[in-house]
């Protein structure tokens, strides 16, 4: 179970998240959706250890996450794909994989065998640079890269943004499989109501840096995305 207390954040004096409270059951696939500057990346960047939190509590399995450095987050079990992918360009797609295996508690040298059973594109370009791969084999190499430690929970931000439709589709299913299959938690920032309606088993939508529904994303209204998704 992941929560998060009446969580503030400012970038200087400008305040930016107002008192977020959220819980996200283990096992679900929550997605956090909102309009454009609602707050929803800086969030996820709180609950990385990204950015301090100005006040409020962040926890994971009742462990405090909100005064620990964001080094110690990826050890708790976290796995992050932050918004653009930022893989390492220079650095082969197999380079790119072992980044992650250090933080490992059993600091074992594999990769693993999941993610390439996943994503069979990266095994087979393993030995290319990062920066050569397209835009979407890019994100699985950046979704691959968070799984290497195994964690019980994979937050993406927006990990469709600039991809092609057939690897979205390709995205959704891994999302799925992790989800439904391994029971990884899963945090999903998504601005694509199709995408986030397809995975997400529930939602919570954002205004001015506070949720203000939450709900099975069955129950995703008309007139909420009215109010607090339409542009
Ligand atoms: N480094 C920064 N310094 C100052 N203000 C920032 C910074 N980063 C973001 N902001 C502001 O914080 C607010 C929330 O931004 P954030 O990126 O979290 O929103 P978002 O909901 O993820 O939007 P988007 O969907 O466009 O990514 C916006 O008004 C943005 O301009």
């Amino acid at each position: 179970m992941i929560e998060l207390r009446q969580v503030t954040q400012h970038y200087g004096s400008s305040q930016i998240l107002w008192g977020v409270d959220l819980n996200i059951t283990q096992g679900s696939c929550a997605c956090i959706m909102g309009r454009n500057g609602v707050g929803k990346t800086t969030l996820l960047k709180c609950l990385m250890g990204l950015l301090p939190v100005s006040s409020g509590e962040i926890r994971i399995n009742d462990y405090p996450l909100h005064n620990r450095p964001a080094e110690k987050r990826a050890p708790a079990g976290i796995g992050y794909v932050p918004q653009g992918r930022e893989i390492f360009p220079l650095l082969t797609v197999e380079e790119n994989l072992r980044i992650g295996l250090p933080i490992r508690k059993d600091k074992r040298k594999h990769i693993p065998e999941r993610i390439f059973e996943l994503f069979p594109v990266l095994a087979d370009m393993l030995h290319r640079r990062g920066g050569d791969l397209s835009g979407g084999q890019q994100q699985q190499l950046a979704i691959g890269r968070a799984l290497v430690i195994e964690p019980s929970v994979l937050i993406l931000d927006e990990p469709n943004e600039g991809i092609q439709p057939n690897i979205v589709q390709q995205i959704g299913d891994v999302i799925l499989r992790l989800n439904e299959e391994d029971g990884l938690t899963v945090i999903l920032v998504e601005q694509k109501l199709g995408f986030a309606r397809r995975v997400g088993k529930q939602f919570h939508l954002m205004e001015k840096g506070r949720i203000v529904a939450s709900d099975h994303m069955e129950n995703l209204s008309d007139e909420l995305i009215r109010q607090h998704l339409a542009v």
